[in-house]
């Protein structure tokens, strides 16, 4: 007979544990196809930091060069891996043990749809009353003669060591990211761009700032490039492009992350998929009234991001706890750690400058104050977005050194309403990132 739960989870990310913890009382099963953790711990967010953390401390290092810092600082890969590791190596078995803590069922296996309440679950039916899905994104390929020569970012991130030469289809978060890593530690990098515009959700001045920069590491942009195809060789392989061939060890892809949707059978549950994903109402209910999708795998209208996931997830807990409110979205800070960051948060600079009777948009040049300067940071740059009726800061973009501190200070600002006159009751360590705060808007 098929096992019974309240609740059945399909995914065990940000998201999906989210959700599992939120469902106190409840019978829930978690199911868990690859590594406990999901992306964001084994092979995103949390890994791609440790091996950015290291390379921030060589450019950092490198900038004060003549400013009392002597000598060469320089990565060594395969030790910048085994940190790396052993992080992540733990993060399955931490993360099962907390599951096992909680009480709460999981099963390392693969996950399908019968109809709206029934699962197979590596072969065995299982059945709930409601159903998350939380089962995230993967690597897009291009649709290219040898498209499974590509690799994506997990390979990447999980390189014993220090290639020669690779190259990047794509210019977002990936690719950038990625990039300042290589580029840092002495790869010749390589990305291809089929237009001209990196880091579609940033202004593009500012994204603009971050190619410069990256150019000026080291970083071959390829603008208006199609990767046409990609064949073998021996020592990696060979890149055709609109621009020529190029031989590479590595081609990575990263030009975005479709929904994980394959296999699921969701037809057999009713769930209809749109743009972006499984499509969700402001409830984050699916077109089968009992079934939720949540984090990267659900079209919500918001960016796809660990914190996102985790709201998501403690959300349809709630919803099926019993609450009915919609979801109300804070506001969400997002960065780029490509050396200093990028980061931002709020209305966007394209909105507000479309109006101009609505919202005061300064941007600073702050590379010369003191906070920018002590840190050798002469490109820094802060914009804040006010709205004028009310005097309160409504969005806001950095580009510095440390920007996502910076952005979270600003971010929980907008998020309390709080006006620029707080500040002056609010005591920060000083000289901080913070301390500049009531300098900015
Ligand atoms: C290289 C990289 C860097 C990133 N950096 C950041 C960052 O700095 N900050 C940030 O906020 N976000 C970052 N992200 C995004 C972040 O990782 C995701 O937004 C987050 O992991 C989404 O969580 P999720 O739970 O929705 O999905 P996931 O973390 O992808 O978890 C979904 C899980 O479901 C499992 N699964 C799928 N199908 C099934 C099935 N049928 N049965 C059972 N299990 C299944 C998968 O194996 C996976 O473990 C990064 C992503 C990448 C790729
Ligand atoms: N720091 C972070 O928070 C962080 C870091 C990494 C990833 N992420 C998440 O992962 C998501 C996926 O990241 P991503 O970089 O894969 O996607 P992305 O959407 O950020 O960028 C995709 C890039 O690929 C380009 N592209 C699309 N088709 C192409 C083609 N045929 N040829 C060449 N270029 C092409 C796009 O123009 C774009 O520049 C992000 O949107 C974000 O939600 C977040």
């Amino acid at each position: 007979m098929a096992e019974a739960y309240d609740v059945v989870v399909i995914g065990g990310g940000p998201g999906g544990l989210a959700a599992a913890y939120g469902l106190t009382g409840k019978k829930v099963l978690v199911v868990e196809d690859n590594l406990w953790g999901g992306t964001c711990p084994n092979f995103g967010c949390d890994p791609k930091k440790m091996l950015y953390g290291v390379v921030e401390n060589v450019r950092q290092s490198q900038a004060y060069a003549g400013f009392g810092v002597t000598g060469a600082s320089l990565v060594d890969w395969p030790a910048m891996m085994a940190f790396k590791r052993g992080y992540t190596e733990n993060v399955p078995r931490g993360t099962a043990a907390g599951l096992t803590g909680a009480q709460i069922d999981h099963r390392h296996a693969h996950a399908e749809f019968v109809d709206a309440h029934t699962l197979l679950v590596d072969g065995d039916q299982v059945t709930a009353t409601n159903i998350i899905i939380a089962t995230g994104a993967h690597a897009q390929r291009p649709d290219i003669p040898g498209s499974d020569l590509l690799e994506t970012s997990t390979d990447f991130l999980s390189l014993p060591d220090r290639p020669t030469t690779i190259g990047f289809i794509g210019a977002g978060y990936v690719a950038v990211e990625l990039a300042n890593i290589a580029v840092t530690a002495g790869v010749t990098v390589h990305i291809f761009q089929h237009n001209h515009r990196l880091l579609r959700g940033f202004p593009q001045a500012y994204s603009e700032l971050v190619a410069a920069s990256l150019a000026q590491k080291g970083v071959i942009w390829h603008w208006d490039t199609e990767v046409t195809g990609v064949t073998a060789a021996n020592n990696g392989v060979v890149a055709q492009t609109s621009a020529g061939e190029f031989n590479l060890s590595h081609l990575y892809t990263a030009m975005g992350r479709p929904a994980n949707v394959d296999g699921l059978h969701l037809e057999h549950a009713g769930v209809a998929l749109t743009r972006g994903g499984i499509q969700v109402d402001d409830h984050l209910r699916t077109s089968a009234a009992n079934i939720y999708a949540i984090g990267d795998v659900a079209a919500s209208p918001v960016p796809k991001l660990t914190p996102v996931a985790g709201i998501e997830g403690r959300y349809a807990a709630g919803q099926i706890l019993g609450n009915t409110d919609a979801i109300k979205y804070p506001a969400i800070p997002h960065a780029v750690f490509a050396g200093p960051e990028l980061a931002q948060v709020g209305r966007t600079y394209d909105e507000a400058v479309a109006e101009p009777d609505k919202y005061t948009v300064t941007t600073q040049q702050v590379g010369k104050w003191y906070t920018y300067n002590r840190v050798r940071d002469e490109h820094a740059q802060v914009t804040t977005i006010t709205n004028k009726d009310s005097g309160l800061l409504v969005g806001a973009i950095a580009y510095a050194t440390n920007a996502e501190e910076l952005i979270n200070y600003l971010s929980q600002m907008i998020s309390n309403g709080e006006p620029v006159a707080k500040l002056q009751s609010w005591v920060p360590v000083y000289p901080s990132v913070a301390s500049n705060l009531q300098y900015f808007y």
